[in-house]
């Protein structure tokens, strides 16, 4: 695997699964905090932070969908780095059709922007980024965290549809940590597994999950309640992926979401909210798996199905809550 050793690419740098043959998730590395504050280091200001992001990942997907859901487009830039991700990483290919150039840098790849922020850098070099044009440096690198910051950080700038009310936030919190493990992270944990056990373990713990969640769902509108939240979010991200790459290329195949008829219709729901279907480029997530993953699909073919149609119709609004009113009288096209 690749990544940055104190500031210098390195192609033979580390392992990724343990002895057991299970995938370990490396910690992310910069954690500094966005705050509605204007004497904060990082105050929010409209205009003054980026995102740099790939329409593949779904860590990153989760910050694209909490900026549209927001109403945070004009307030925070996005650049979209190349879905092939090649040996020497996340790179800016202008041209290719989704993709953007490096609006803030001009660099070609993503790592340049990593030893900006820190020239002795040593680690892997991810999607997203929040990068903060005035003192041009990365804030914070890790999703969960990128995604609270626009979710709460700048309200003076977004619409009144938050993701993480007050009373609700212990419920949502422990909701995104419950669903982590076995389906956001389960999904690479099967697909990256190095042995058989490694394998099973994480496919039957995530079909548990989906299971669980599928039963939550029959007649509760989100995963936390009446109201959508960032816990919602963060299951989209994955559920939006499933049966066209985790169900194949990863291997998780007991069951499609699609097979699934709440977490389907929920995940229509979702897709159908205003500004997310325009984060969701199925393109780039089929290209981004099939072909930077050699040793799972070595001739790179990119499956081409399942083509499912999200923006057909839903049947959540039999159940009681629903978006936000920001966001109800606005319509998906
Ligand atoms: N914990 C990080 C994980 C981000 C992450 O792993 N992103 C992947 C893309 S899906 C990546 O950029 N991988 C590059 C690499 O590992 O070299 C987060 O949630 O932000």
């Amino acid at each position: 695997m690749n990544m940055l050793v104190d500031g210098e690419w390195r192609t033979d740098a580390y392992e990724s699964t343990n002895d057991d043959g299970e995938f370990d998730r490396q910690e992310t590395s910069f954690r500094n905090w966005v705050e509605a504050d204007p004497d904060a280091e990082f105050p929010a200001e409209s205009g003054r932070y980026h995102l740099y992001v790939s329409y593949a990942c779904p860590w990153a997907h989760r910050t694209l969908v909490t900026r549209a859901l927001r109403g945070l487009e004009d307030v925070v830039s996005v650049d979209v780095v190349d879905p092939y991700r090649a040996e020497d990483g996340w790179q800016f290919t202008p041209g290719k059709d989704g993709t953007t150039p490096d609006s803030q840098n001009g660099f070609d790849y993503l790592r340049e922007a990593y030893v900006k922020a820190d020239p002795e850098f040593t680690g892997r070099v991810t999607v997203p980024v929040l990068w903060d044009k005035e003192r041009e440096t990365i804030v914070n690198n890790e999703s969960e965290e990128v995604m609270r910051m626009l979710d709460t950080a700048f309200d003076e700038f977004a619409n009144d549809a938050t993701l993480y009310p007050e009373g609700k936030r212990d419920e949502i919190d422990e909701t995104i940590d419950a669903i982590y493990e076995p389906i956001n992270n389960g999904v690479y944990r099967a697909g990256f597994a190095g042995s058989q056990d490694a394998y099973e373990n994480a496919v039957s713990e995530l079909f548990d999950a989906l299971d669980h969640w599928e039963e939550v769902l029959a007649d509760q509108r989100y995963l936390c309640g009446d109201a959508l939240t960032e816990a919602d979010v963060c299951l989209f991200t994955t559920l939006v992926r499933f049966d066209d790459v985790y169900h194949t290329h990863f291997k998780c195949n007991v069951r499609k979401i699609a097979e699934y008829p709440n977490l389907w219709n929920y995940l229509k729901e979702l897709y159908q909210l205003p500004g997310v279907s325009e984060t969701v480029r199925m393109d780039h997530i089929r290209e981004h798996y099939y072909r930077t993953h050699p040793d799972i699909n070595p001739k790179r073919i990119v499956a081409v199905g399942p083509n499912h149609d999200f923006e057909a119709d839903h049947d959540r609004d039999r159940i009681a809550g629903g978006p936000p009113r920001e966001l109800a009288g606005l319509s998906a096209d």
